[in-house]
């Protein structure tokens, strides 16, 4: 099976609501699709957002990354070889995380029907179903009160709670939420970078001596200020968790030998796809190092190659927010994971066992 080219599309979901969070306000899914060609007929699938805002990354620098930088380097090679696909991916350039995730997120998808098995069975197998939580965006008290109470309503059992705004209400939110659904959903706050360390150290003390029990606090500062992310980790009880922060396997490392945080969040979009996302499950494993699998605002394709390594990795990722296409009005993805509010699983269709996307649009 030899790739012969690969073409594009464009992705547009409205959302049921606006997402906010500290760095910025969306309504819509917006992703590029890629779809990787062999000489066998078989279309492998990938996709992704562009999180200008997190990765650099826009619509335009993912498709100038592909057809100039990696696609050159892919025409031609055999999907047998697997790993040599992945380094001359990860290889053909600096950075592009998100344009690397979606061409290899569509090889996997190639590599799991090469021989005829989902891709969770070829990356270790699992139990085929996880459960994610839901994402309330950041906003007035009562509608983040109001949005609580409708996931719990629909299953949610974990609320991924969007702070990072202004430290004072921010603490009124979560003390709001907590009233509202306590004992019927667990907490996790996303500050997004929102917060300086003795901002975060004083919003968390604040909250757990009013006797708020948070699962875990995710990026509370700026991405780069790993000491920031030391000083928080080193004076509250709740678990810090990285985001921003992280992308690849040696920020990982670094992050795990300075104690800088408690929980690593793996995102597709972050790692440039599967092979160094596997990487970073091993490596936390090998440091006794929980994770949690994110994503950013994306559809269903990426999605299902995440909820797939999920079940693979389960040693390591214990955690998961995997809402993206939750968010959405509609899933176009016919195929790939099933998603039952809270629950997604697996089948045992072939790679990613995508079908169709249905309204895709052309991309010049
Ligand atoms: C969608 C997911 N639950 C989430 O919250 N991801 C964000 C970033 C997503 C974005 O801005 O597209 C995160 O974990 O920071
Ligand atoms: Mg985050």
């Amino acid at each position: 099976m030899k790739i012969t080219d690969i073409q594009f599309g464009m992705l547009r979901v409205p959302l049921k609501t606006p997402f906010k969070t500290a760095l910025r306000t969306v309504d819509r899914v917006e992703d590029i699709v890629v779809m990787v060609h062999t000489d066998t007929g078989h279309v492998g699938y990938g996709e992704a957002p562009a999180t200008a805002v997190i990765t650099g990354d826009t619509h335009g620098s993912i498709i100038d990354a592909i057809r100039q930088y990696i696609a050159p380097r892919l025409i031609g090679q055999d999907v047998a070889n697997l790993n040599r696909i992945t380094q001359s991916i990860q290889g053909a350039m600096e950075k592009n995380s998100s344009a690397k995730a979606a061409v290899e997120i569509a090889v996997y998808d190639l590599w799991g029907q090469l021989y005829g098995a989902p891709l969770y069975k070829l990356l270790g197998g699992g139990d085929p179903v996880i459960t994610t939580d839901i994402t309330i965006s950041v906003d007035y008290i009562d509608k983040m009160v109001a949005d609580s109470l409708a996931a719990v309503e629909r299953g949610f059992e974990s609320l991924k709670i969007k702070v990072g705004k202004d430290i004072g209400v921010d603490i009124e939110r979560v003390k709001a939420i907590h009233a509202a659904v306590e004992g019927r959903a667990l907490l996790r706050l996303d500050a997004n970078q929102g917060w300086t360390a003795k901002q975060a150290v004083y919003a968390l003390q604040t909250l757990e001596d009013a006797g708020v029990k948070l699962e875990l606090v995710e990026q509370p500062v700026k991405a780069r200020d790993l000491a920031g992310m030391r000083y928080v980790t080193e004076r509250v009880h709740t678990p810090v968790m990285a985001d921003e922060s992280v992308f690849g396997p040696q920020e990982v490392i670094d992050l795990i030998r300075m104690r800088a945080a408690d929980i690593i969040n793996i995102k597709l979009m972050k790692t440039g796809g599967l092979s160094n996302a596997i990487r970073i499950a091993d490596i936390a494993s090998l440091y006794g190092v929980e994770c949690m699998i994110g994503c950013m605002l994306e559809a269903a394709i990426s999605v299902t190659a995440a909820v797939h390594l999920a079940v693979a990795k389960a040693d390591a990722i214990t955690k998961v927010d995997l809402d993206g296409p939750s968010l959405a009005q509609f899933n176009p993805v016919d195929g790939g994971v099933i998603f039952d509010e809270s629950e997604i699983s697996v089948t045992d269709a072939p790679g990613l066992g995508i079908r169709e996307i249905r309204g895709l649009e052309p991309v010049a």
